[in-house]
């Protein structure tokens, strides 16, 4: 059964006593998180902590060995394959961009909401106007309405995050989870993908993976640091960055 009977907690993603092994190694160990409706969440840690798995089994990549995984309170996502959590409304950037190069800003934000259909089929079919409202929503939203018809190959390495960004929200998901989107950026990029975060997480929950540590300053809010498959630390950036244990193990290094 998918759907507990009746809802069990408020939080939109509730994660508790998750483990996960590989061959014997336990790289997500007790791990208990919970993100309530409209948060956004940075998750640091350092090399290996279990900031992937975490993400994977989110989506249903990976199914932990044991452990609570429910989405919005009801349903249990340890239960489902990756298709169906996605039309759920959990929506994932990877870290590397991978967009449609020879293809138009627009016709890559068509190509995602319309994911059903060839990218031939999508060149044909422009969606009806609430579709073509969406469209126009979201190029404002990441900025690339100027762009709309240049290819999405010529766009900068930030504006090509941004379009998948945008490629996301086109399926209008209820939590994006985001890994490592500033990697690569300038610093100007890296300012304008913290508004844009703080501008999407006005409507959506936000899970954001993130090293650089001015970028989740800007972004202002709670943290949680992982570490060896678990939490080592939550609070403010500032609570966060002073923990002895972080400080040890990721910050200081
Ligand atoms: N499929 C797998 N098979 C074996 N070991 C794995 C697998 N996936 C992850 N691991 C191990 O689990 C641990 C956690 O990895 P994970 O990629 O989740 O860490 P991370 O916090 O995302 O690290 P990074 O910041 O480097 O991306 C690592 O030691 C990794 O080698």
């Amino acid at each position: 059964m998918s759907v507990m009977e009746g809802r069990t907690t408020s939080a939109l993603l509730y994660l508790d006593g998750v483990h996960v092994s590989f061959d014997g190694f336990h790289a997500i160990n007790n791990l208990s998180l919970t993100l309530e409706p409209g948060e956004m969440r940075a998750i640091i840690g350092p090399n290996g902590a279990g900031k992937t798995t975490m993400m994977d089994i989110i989506t249903g990549k990976t199914k932990p060995d044991e452990g609570t995984v429910l989405f919005d309170g009801m349903t249990d996502l340890t239960r489902l394959d990756e298709t169906r959590i996605a039309e759920l409304g959990i929506g994932r950037k990877f870290q590397k961009p991978t967009v449609f190069e020879s293809q138009t800003i627009e016709d890559n934000l068509l190509l995602a909401l319309n994911v059903d259909h060839s990218v031939r089929g999508t060149l044909f079919w422009r969606g009806n106007g609430a579709e073509a409202e969406r469209i126009d929503r979201v190029l404002e939203t990441i900025r690339l309405t100027n762009a709309r018809n240049r290819l999405a190959g010529s766009l900068s390495h930030g504006q090509k995050q941004w379009l998948e960004i945008g490629m996301l929200l086109a399926q209008d998901p209820k939590l994006l989870l985001v890994d490592e989107p500033v990697a690569g950026m300038t610093d100007v990029e890296t300012h304008q993908t913290a508004e844009l975060l703080k501008e999407i997480n006005k409507e959506k929950t936000v899970m954001v993976v993130e090293h650089d540590m001015t970028f989740v300053r800007e972004l202002g809010v709670k943290v949680t640091c992982l570490h060896e498959g678990t939490v080592l630390a939550e609070g403010t950036i500032d609570q966060v960055s002073s923990n002895e244990r972080v400080i040890e193990v990721y910050l200081g290094r």
